[in-house]
C-alpha cells in the first residue's frame, strides 16, 4: 500500500537554511506552524523524541536479551496498565512464560523469577540483591525506619537479631492469651450480628478488623485506648489501598499516598504513646503483658547484649513495621482459612474431631500454646491453606550490581528482580494435584511436601525471611480453633468466590460470604 507524501508537502515545514524541502513528511495541518525557527525547533524536537524512543527500545532489548517477554516495550509507560490492575491470570501467564522473564514499567527493567531455583537464588544473594519496597511503602514507612534504613548487610542482621527476642517461645506465650481473648470477643460479635440477620455476610472487613485489634493488643496491650484502636483500624485501609506497584510519586493532599501518610501519623502518635507507657509500666516492676513491655523488660536485663537505648519513636516505628507487614498478609491467610474449611466439609469434620480430642470436651477453657501445637491436623490446614493461596505471591528486590543469575544471563544492575512464590508452592512434583486443598500431604513426614521444605516460600527465604512467621501461623490456627469451638460456618459460593482480588495480598473477590450459626456441644 503506497501513499503520496507530496500530497501533504504543503503542510510540512522545512528547515529555514534551505529553499528546497529536505523531507516531505506528512504532518497534519494542526501541526503546521509555518517556516523558520519554529520549524527547526519542531523537527529537532521530533528527532529527539524519535531518538529517545528508539533508544528506549534498544536499551530494553539489550537488557532483556533472550529472556521471554514482549519484543517491544510500550513507549514510556511499558506495562503500567497491567500493574495498575494486576490479575492472577496475568501473573500466571508471565510466570509460565519462563523461569526468568522480562517486563518494563516506566523504564524500570524488571526480571521476574518464577522457578524455585531462581526465586531462592534471589532471596539468598544479599551481595547482589536487596528487598526494594514500592515507592509508596517507603513514604509510608518513613525514611528513618529500620526496615528502610537497615534493609541490608550487617546493619540489618544486627538489628533483626535484636528483634528476634520479640518472637521467642516465651514471648509468644505472653501473646497467646491476648490473641485468644480478642478472637473470642470478635467472633462473639460476628455471631450476634448473624443472630439478627441470618443471611450470609462477607468477612473481608470484619476479619481485617479482628486482625488489627489482635495486632494492636498483642503489640501494645492496654496502652492504646479503645477509640484509638478503632480509629487506627478505620484509617489503615488507606494504607492497604496505597500499596500499588506504581503510584503517583508525590504525596499531594487527596492522593492515595497522602491519605496513607495521614493514617500512619495517627497510628504513630498512639504507638509512641504506647511505647512510653510500656516503659513506665515496666519501671514499676510489673510483669510484661504485651510485646512492647516484653521488649522493655529484655532491654533492661543486665545479661542482654545489644542496643538498649530505643526512643519511643524508634519502638513505635518497629511496631508500625510489624503492623504494616502483618495486616494484609495475615488477613488474607485468615480469610482463605475460613473459606477453604467451609468449602471442604470432610476436612472441617476432621478439624472438629481433633478439637474434641485435644480439648477433651472442654470447649470453654482457654487454649495454651502447647494444646495448639497438639492440633497437628489444624496446623496442616493452615499450612496447606497458605500454600494453595499464598498471601504474598512475590516480593520486589533490586539488583544492587550486575547479578549473574545463570551462566548465560546477568540481571543488569539497578533492575528490579522479583522472586515469585506461586510456582514453587504449586510444583506438581512436590505437591501432587497442586490446586487441590489437601492438608494430609503435610501429615506424611516422608511425603514430597515435607521432604522439600525449600519449596514452601510462603514466608520468603534467606536473610529477610518473615520474622513473624511463627506468630502468624499461631494466630491463624488459634482463630480457626476458636471459631470452630464457637460456630458453624457455611460459605455462600458466588461466581466471584474463586476469583482472586490482589490488594497488596490475595483475597477472594466476593470477600468470602459466610453464614454463621452458633455451634452447640453435647
Ligand atoms: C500470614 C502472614 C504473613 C505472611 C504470609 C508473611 C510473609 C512475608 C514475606 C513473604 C516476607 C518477605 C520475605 C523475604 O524477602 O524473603 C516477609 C517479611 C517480613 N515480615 Fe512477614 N508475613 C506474615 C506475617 C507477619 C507478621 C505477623 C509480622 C510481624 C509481627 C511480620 C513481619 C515481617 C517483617 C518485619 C518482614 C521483613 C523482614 C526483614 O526484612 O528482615 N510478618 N513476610
Amino acid at each position: 500500500m503506497g501513499f503520496n507524501l507530496k500530497d501533504y508537502s504543503s503542510a510540512a515545514s522545512v528547515p529555514s537554511s534551505t529553499s528546497q524541502p529536505l523531507y516531505n513528511i506528512p504532518i497534519p495541518s494542526f501541526l503546521s506552524i509555518g517556516q523558520g525557527k519554529n520549524a527547526t525547533w519542531l523537527f529537532t524536537t521530533l528527532a529527539l523524541v524519535v531518538g529517545l524512543l528508539a533508544l528506549e527500545q534498544s536499551v530494553y532489548r539489550y537488557k532483556k536479551r533472550h529472556l521471554p517477554g514482549a519484543t517491544w516495550t510500550i513507549p514510556v509507560i511499558g506495562k503500567f496498565a497491567d500493574s495498575m490492575k494486576p490479575t492472577m491470570t496475568g501473573y500466571k501467564k508471565q510466570w509460565d512464560s519462563g523461569a526468568l522473564s522480562a517486563i518494563s514499567v516506566f523504564n524500570i527493567f524488571i526480571v521476574m523469577a518464577s522457578s524455585n531455583e531462581f526465586s531462592r537464588k534471589i532471596l539468598n544473594s544479599p551481595t547482589y540483591a536487596e528487598p526494594c519496597l514500592v515507592h509508596s511503602a517507603k513514604q509510608i514507612l518513613m525514611s528513618d525506619n529500620w526496615l528502610v534504613v537497615f534493609l541490608t548487610g550487617k546493619g540489618h542482621v544486627d538489628y533483626r537479631r535484636g528483634l528476634n527476642i520479640l518472637f521467642t517461645k516465651k514471648a509468644l506465650g505472653i501473646y497467646f492469651g491476648i490473641q485468644e481473648q480478642i478472637a473470642r470477643k470478635h467472633l462473639a460479635r460476628w455471631l450476634a450480628v448473624a443472630a439478627k440477620d441470618p443471611s450470609s455476610q462477607p468477612i473481608m472487613m470484619t476479619a481485617r478488623h479482628m486482625n488489627m485489634d489482635t495486632s494492636l493488643r498483642v503489640f501494645c496491650g492496654n496502652h492504646i485506648p479503645e477509640h484509638a484502636a478503632l480509629e487506627i483500624n478505620d484509617k489503615y485501609w488507606a494504607i492497604t489501598q496505597s500499596l500499588e506497584l506504581v503510584n503517583f510519586p508525590l504525596a499531594f493532599p487527596g492522593t492515595k499516598v497522602w491519605k496513607a501518610c495521614q493514617a500512619r501519623k495517627v497510628a504513630m502518635y498512639w504507638l509512641e504513646l504506647a511505647a512510653s507507657r510500656s516503659k513506665a509500666a515496666m519501671a514499676t516492676g510489673a510483669e510484661p503483658e504485651c510485646m512492647l513491655e516484653q521488649w522493655v523488660r529484655i532491654l533492661s536485663d543486665p545479661s542482654y547484649k545489644g542496643k538498649r537505648d530505643f526512643s519511643d519513636r524508634e519502638m513505635a516505628m518497629v511496631v508500625f513495621s510489624f503492623l504494616f507487614a502483618s495486616q494484609d498478609a495475615m488477613s488474607s491467610g485468615l480469610i482463605y482459612g475460613f473459606q477453604h474449611l467451609a468449602d471442604h466439609p470432610e476436612i472441617m469434620a476432621k478439624v472438629v474431631e481433633e478439637q474434641e480430642r485435644v480439648r477433651q470436651g472442654n470447649w470453654e477453657s482457654p487454649l495454651t500454646l502447647e494444646t495448639l501445637e497438639q492440633m497437628t491436623y489444624l496446623n496442616a490446614v493452615v499450612r496447606e491453606s497458605m500454600r494453595v493461596k499464598p498471601p504474598v505471591t512475590m516480593v520486589p528486590y533490586r539488583a544492587t550490581k550486575a547479578f549473574p543469575i545463570t551462566d548465560n544471563y546477568t540481571v543488569p544492575a539497578n533492575s528490579m528482580v522479583i522472586p515469585s512464590f506461586f510456582n514453587s508452592l504449586h510444583d506438581p512434583e512436590v505437591y501432587p494435584e497442586p490446586e487441590a486443598f489437601k492438608p494430609e500431604r503435610w501429615l506424611d513426614a516422608q511425603g514430597p511436601a515435607n521432604q522439600n521444605p525449600k519449596n514452601y516460600l510462603v514466608f520468603g527465604a534467606g536473610p529477610h525471611r518473615c520474622i513473624g512467621l511463627e506468630y502468624a501461623n499461631m494466630n491463624i490456627a488459634l482463630v480457626l480453633a476458636t471459631a470452630v469451638s464457637m460456630m458453624r460456618w457455611e460459605h455462600e459460593i458466588t461466581p466471584l468466590s474463586n476469583e482472586v482480588e490482589i490488594i497488596a495480598t490475595l483475597f477472594p473477590k466476593d470477600g468470602c460470604r459466610l453464614k454463621l450459626t452458633p455451634r452447640t456441644h453435647t
